[in-house]
């Protein structure tokens, strides 16, 4: 499987948030995706989930099922959990099965990869911020998408429970998935390739009091090690 991604634009809030992005990632392989606040890490993996409108470009899932985009092979893993606070840890996964199909593991065993089966039955209102990251980590485990779209991913999460990420991030690539991570701190994933979004140094021509995201990146480094 391959992930291509080419002249990739957005627009939010009327403004190009990013343009002309291109990247290509082998499965098996990780993209993490690094830059300053602002610069349109959430915005790359929201058009790639499909839920922020390509303004320009193309994206494609080689390998795929070509009926299917990108982000309809997607688990999209933003800054807010997806969880429905009435429905219990058990519910919520038994939904997103049902949803996305193509089911793995049980909701009792995904949850068991992210300690939480003793709270099977509990409400998700009741859960605290990190147990509710963790329940939307399990929501990765119970049906298979190939690429995991994940944005922030650590955030909330105890040590352990970061260790444990690491672990099913790993597993994931060894199965051939695809990983892109936006991130600001290490994520232990072994040998990624990295995308840096950053703006041309051009302030001498902004004036003093200009939201400096209010222009595009326009500088991008892309290293691969293929
Ligand atoms: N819903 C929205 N409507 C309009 N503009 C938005 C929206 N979401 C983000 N933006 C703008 O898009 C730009 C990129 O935001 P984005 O969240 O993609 O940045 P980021 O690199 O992920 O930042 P951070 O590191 O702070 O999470 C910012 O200028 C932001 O103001």
């Amino acid at each position: 499987m391959h992930l291509s991604v080419e002249g990739l634009g957005c627009i939010r809030g009327g403004r190009p948030v990013l343009e002309n992005i291109g990247f290509q990632l082998q499965g098996g392989k990780a993209l993490v995706v690094t830059g300053p606040n602002g610069i349109g890490k959430s915005s790359l993996l929201r058009t790639l989930a499909g839920l922020v409108r390509a303004q320009a470009g193309t994206m494609r899932l080689d390998g795929g099922d070509d009926d299917l985009t990108v982000g309809q092979q997607a688990h999209y893993f933003g800054h807010s959990d997806a969880v429905k606070p009435a429905f219990t840890c058990k519910e919520n996964l038994d939904f997103w099965q049902a949803y996305y199909g193509n089911p793995t593991r049980s909701a009792f065993e995904a949850l068991g990869e992210v300690d939480l089966e003793d709270l099977i039955d509990m409400p998700a209102a009741y859960l605290s911020a990190g147990q509710s990251r963790r329940l939307s980590v399990a929501r990765l485990l119970v049906c298979h998408r190939p690429l995991w779209l994940l944005d922030e991913p650590t955030s909330a999460l105890d040590i352990a429970s970061e260790r444990k990420l690491e672990s099913l991030m790993a597993e994931h690539l060894s199965n051939g998935g695809l990983i892109v991570a936006a991130t600001h701190a290490p994520l232990g994933l072994l040998d990624p390739d990295r995308l840096l979004l950053d703006r041309n140094r051009t302030d001498d021509l902004v004036d003093d009091f200009s939201d400096p995201a209010d222009s595009p990146p326009s500088t991008l480094t892309l290293e691969t090690d293929q």
